[in-house]
C-alpha cells in the first residue's frame, strides 16, 4: 500500500528526471527578528528582519518543452493542471505554463488557481523581464512540504525557486541583476531566498544588508491549523504598533553570527489578536523539553522553538502532532533556493 501510494506520488516527479530538466530546492526560513516600523506610502511598512533558512524545503521540478505539434496536441493531458497561455505586455512575448501540484505530510492542497500560483507569477514575470520571444514552453511541478499562512516563507521561496530555475533553463546568470529586481516585485520575503543562510534585510525586508554566521542547530516548528493572513497581520499591527526596544535592536542588527541575534518579532501580539490559539502555541512550546527559546515566525501562525539536541526536537514535534497540531522537526540550514541534482 505505501509502495503504491509512493509510486504515484513518484509518477509526476519521473516525467522530470531527464537530462535538460532541472530540480530546484526552495527552503523555508524562520525570522529570528522582525521590527516591522512605520507604514510608507504605498501601504507596505519598513521592516528590519534576520532571516534564516532551514532543512525543511519544498521542491520545484521544471523543464522546457519543444514547440511541436505533438506538444501542441498533448498538452492538456502531459501534466494535471494546465494554465492557458497568457499574452504578456509585449505582444509578440507569450509563455504557456502546465503545473502539477502535489502535497505531502497531510497539507491540504493549496486554495489557488494554477494561475495565482506564484511559481506560475514569477516565471512570467521574469520572461516578461527578460525580453524572452513567444513560444517558450515551461512544464513545472511543485512538492509542497513547507505549509501556507505560517510565517515559513513557502511561496516565497518557490517564488525564488522558480527563478532560479527558469533561469538556469534560459540560459541566463543565476546573478544576474534581473532576478533580483523580479524578486522584490513578487514579495517581500521572495530576494532573502536568492541567498539564503542567515541574513539581515532592511527596507520593507526585502534589501540585502548583511550576512550572518549561520548556526546548526535543531529546530522544531509547531503551527496550528488555522492559518495568520500576513496583510491582516500587518493590518492588526497598525492598530496598535509595538515599537521593539533600541537597545534590543541594535544588538540584532550588530550580531555577526545567528546565535547572537535576540529573538523578537514584534507583529507577534497583532497575530495574537488575531488567533488567540497562538498563546497557548507560545506557552506549551516553551514548556518542552529540551526547547531552548521559542518565537513565532513572521506573521504566524508557525512558533519555532531552538532546541538542544534532534531528539528533543523530534519529540516536541511528536507531541505537538498528538495535539493536533502541524509539526516537524528540522535544522537551521544555509541553504538558498537552489539547483540540486535530478537524481
Ligand atoms: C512577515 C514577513 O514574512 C517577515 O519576513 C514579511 O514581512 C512578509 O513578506 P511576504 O509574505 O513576502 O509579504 P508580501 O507578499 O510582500 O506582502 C503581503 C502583505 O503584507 C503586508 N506587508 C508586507 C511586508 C511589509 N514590509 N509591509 C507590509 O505591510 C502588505 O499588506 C502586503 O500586501
Ligand atoms: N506556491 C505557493 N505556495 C504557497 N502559497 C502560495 C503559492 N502560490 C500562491 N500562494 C498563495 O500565497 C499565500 C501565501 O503563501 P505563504 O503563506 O506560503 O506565503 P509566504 O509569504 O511565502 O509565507 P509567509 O507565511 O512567511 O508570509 C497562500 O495563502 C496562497 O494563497
Amino acid at each position: 500500500m505505501m509502495a503504491l501510494a509512493r509510486d504515484a506520488q513518484d509518477a509526476d516527479a519521473r516525467k522530470f528526471r531527464r537530462p535538460g530538466a532541472v530540480r530546484v530546492m526552495a527552503p523555508a526560513k524562520v525570522n529570528l527578528f522582525l521590527a516591522v516600523g512605520d507604514k510608507l506610502p504605498d501601504g507596505y511598512h519598513a521592516a528590519t528582519s534576520i532571516m534564516h533558512s532551514l532543512l525543511l524545503h519544498d521542491v520545484l521540478w521544471m523543464k522546457t518543452e519543444p514547440q511541436n505539434a505533438f506538444w501542441d496536441e498533448n498538452w492538456a493531458t502531459l501534466d494535471g493542471n494546465v494554465v492557458e497561455t497568457e499574452n504578456n505586455a509585449l505582444a509578440n512575448e507569450s509563455l504557456r505554463i502546465s503545473l502539477s501540484v502535489r502535497n505531502f505530510d497531510g497539507l491540504e492542497p493549496l486554495a489557488v488557481a494554477p494561475e495565482d500560483n506564484i511559481v506560475v507569477r514569477a516565471v512570467r514575470m521574469l520572461h516578461r523581464e527578460l525580453g524572452r520571444p513567444a513560444g517558450d514552453r515551461l512544464a513545472m511541478h511543485l512538492e509542497k512540504r513547507i505549509p501556507v499562512q505560517a510565517g515559513l516563507g513557502g511561496g516565497s521561496s518557490d517564488a525564488a525557486a522558480a527563478l532560479v530555475g527558469a533561469a538556469r533553463l534560459w540560459g541566463v546568470d543565476q546573478d544576474d541583476p534581473r532576478l533580483e529586481a523580479v524578486a522584490q516585485r513578487l514579495g517581500a520575503d521572495v530576494p532573502f531566498f536568492l541567498r539564503g543562510g542567515c541574513a539581515c534585510l532592511t527596507g520593507k525586508g526585502d534589501v540585502f544588508d548583511h550576512a550572518l554566521k549561520p548556526m546548526k542547530k535543531p529546530v522544531v516548528l509547531v503551527k496550528p491549523s488555522t492559518g495568520v493572513s500576513t496583510a491582516a497581520a500587518y493590518r492588526a499591527f497598525d492598530a496598535a504598533p509595538c515599537p521593539i526596544d533600541a537597545a534590543v535592536k541594535e544588538r540584532a542588527v550588530s550580531a555577526a553570527a545567528a546565535e547572537d541575534v535576540p529573538l523578537a518579532n514584534n507583529l507577534m501580539s497583532a497575530s495574537e489578536g488575531l488567533l488567540p490559539e497562538l498563546a497557548a502555541v507560545a506557552e506549551w512550546l516553551g514548556s518542552q523539553s529540551g526547547v531552548e527559546s521559542v518565537l513565532m515566525s513572521g506573521s504566524g501562525s508557525a512558533f519555532f522553538g531552538v532546541c538542544r539536541t534532534f531528539a528533543a526536537a523530534a519529540a516536541a514535534a511528536g507531541a505537538a502532532k498528538a495535539a493536533g497540531w502541524w509539526a516537524r522537526a528540522t535544522t537551521f540550514s544555509s541553504a538558498a533556493a537552489m539547483l540540486v541534482p535530478l537524481r
